[in-house]
């Protein structure tokens, strides 16, 4: 299972990751399909593990940003099939073909370029993208979509099996611009010669939140690592989530400082009185960024502020009293009664707790558990 000699690591629960889907399923109707997200090296998490947690718990297709994800995918043995959300080039569609890779189509020139590109014998399936509002990528009119869809059933290499449209406000209570994007959808539906086999529309928060929005397939990412998908919505959510995601470290040294005494690069933190203070082996390198400085890591069961800037490679914190080097810190998980979630550290950053997982840089080693015992562990560097 591999080995690290850094004392900081993330643990994924898989069990929580399966809990979670199997608790989304259970909320959805028994014909809609369940696409795991797991783009971005599944949110951070890991994307081969989180990707065979999925499909063990009912998940039946797999979504990533670009064609590398998928093709790393492939590599790590996963056959199921797997949705490019993202753009791709036109001339790399042979290889998508080859290995089973389904591929979005946004433009009709893209289509023309594929299939000068696609080899004889070859077979290519492809989603179309609705951009219904969204306004990142997606066709935007009935006659490129009529264009796009001809383009496709006039060559038996490519087959359409599926369409898909994609929310920008689905996490928010108001939905009168969910509603427009939704009716919009089914305009274009309704203006296809045959619906292919796969319509989804949903993320996490539309699935969730949004019964009419399901059609027969949803795409979930960030409800399956159990957060979710906004605060506003949190406290509506149908389902119990669990966090899958914690993040650790051990005490490297413990100091007690006088008065006066000062911490880290600018000494800009200089101790009011006598204090302890401990040293962790991660910093702003393994995404635990400068900004985090004052944030609380639980030491001992305690909140301990991170005192000082934060390093490259190192922070300190400090202390609620003197404890042993070694002694583990969690800056994101439960100690006793305290517990720091990943939301705690988004709205410390000012941002959303999608980013705080993805930020965890590869040079903080993964570790899995299932059922309590570590049953992998991902450290990219050895
Ligand atoms: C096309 C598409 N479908 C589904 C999802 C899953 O959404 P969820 O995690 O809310 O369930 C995403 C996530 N995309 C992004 C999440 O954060 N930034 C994004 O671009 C997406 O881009």
């Amino acid at each position: 299972q591999g080995f690290f000699y850094r004392d900081t690591w993330a643990e994924v629960d898989l069990d929580h990751i399966r809990t979670n889907v199997e608790g989304i399923k259970e909320h959805l109707p028994e014909d809609v399909e369940f696409i795991a997200v797991v783009k971005a090296n599944a949110y951070g998490h890991g994307d081969s593990q989180v990707a065979e947690a999925a499909l063990e718990a009912g998940a039946s297709m797999l979504a990533v940003a670009f064609m590398d994800e998928a093709l790393a995918l492939r590599k790590k043995g996963i056959a199921a099939p797997i949705l490019v959300l993202g753009a791709s080039r036109p001339e790399d569609v042979n290889i998508a073909a080859e290995e089973g890779i389904i591929l979005t189509v946004f433009q009709k020139e893209w289509l023309g370029k594929a299939r000068e590109v696609l080899k004889a014998d070859s077979s290519l399936s492809l989603h179309i993208k609705i951009d219904t509002g969204m306004g990142r990528i997606g066709i935007r009119s009935i006659e490129e979509l009529k264009s796009a869809e001809k383009l496709i059933h006039e060559d038996e290499r490519l087959q359409l099996h599926g369409i898909y449209t994609h929310f920008a406000t689905a996490d928010e209570l108001d939905d009168s611009y969910f509603t427009k994007q939704l009716a919009l959808f089914r305009e274009m539906l309704g203006a296809m010669e045959t619906q292919p086999p796969v319509v989804h529309s949903s993320n996490s928060a539309a699935a969730l939140m949004h019964t009419d929005a399901r059609f027969n397939a949803v795409r979930v990412g960030i409800a399956m690592y159990g957060l979710a998908p906004s605060m506003e919505i949190a406290p509506e959510l149908p389902v119990e989530l669990h966090e899958a995601f914690t993040l650790h470290s051990r005490l490297v040294h413990v100091k007690k400082l006088e008065k006066g005494e000062k911490v880290s690069y600018g000494a800009t933190y200089e101790a009011p009185e006598e204090i302890w203070v401990g040293t962790l082996p991660i910093g702003y390198a393994d995404g635990w960024i400068r900004r985090l400085q004052g944030q609380e890591v639980l030491v001992d069961g305690k909140r301990s502020p991170i005192i000082g800037r934060i390093c490259m490679d190192q922070c300190m914190v400090k202390l609620p009293y003197e404890v042993p080097v070694g002694t583990i810190a969690t800056l994101i998980g439960s100690q006793g009664k305290e517990s720091i979630s990943i939301n705690e550290i988004a709205s410390k950053l000012e941002t959303i707790n999608y980013e705080v997982p993805c930020i965890i840089s590869s040079r903080v080693p993964r570790l899995y558990r299932q059922n309590g015992k570590v049953v992998d562990l991902n450290n990219s560097l050895l």
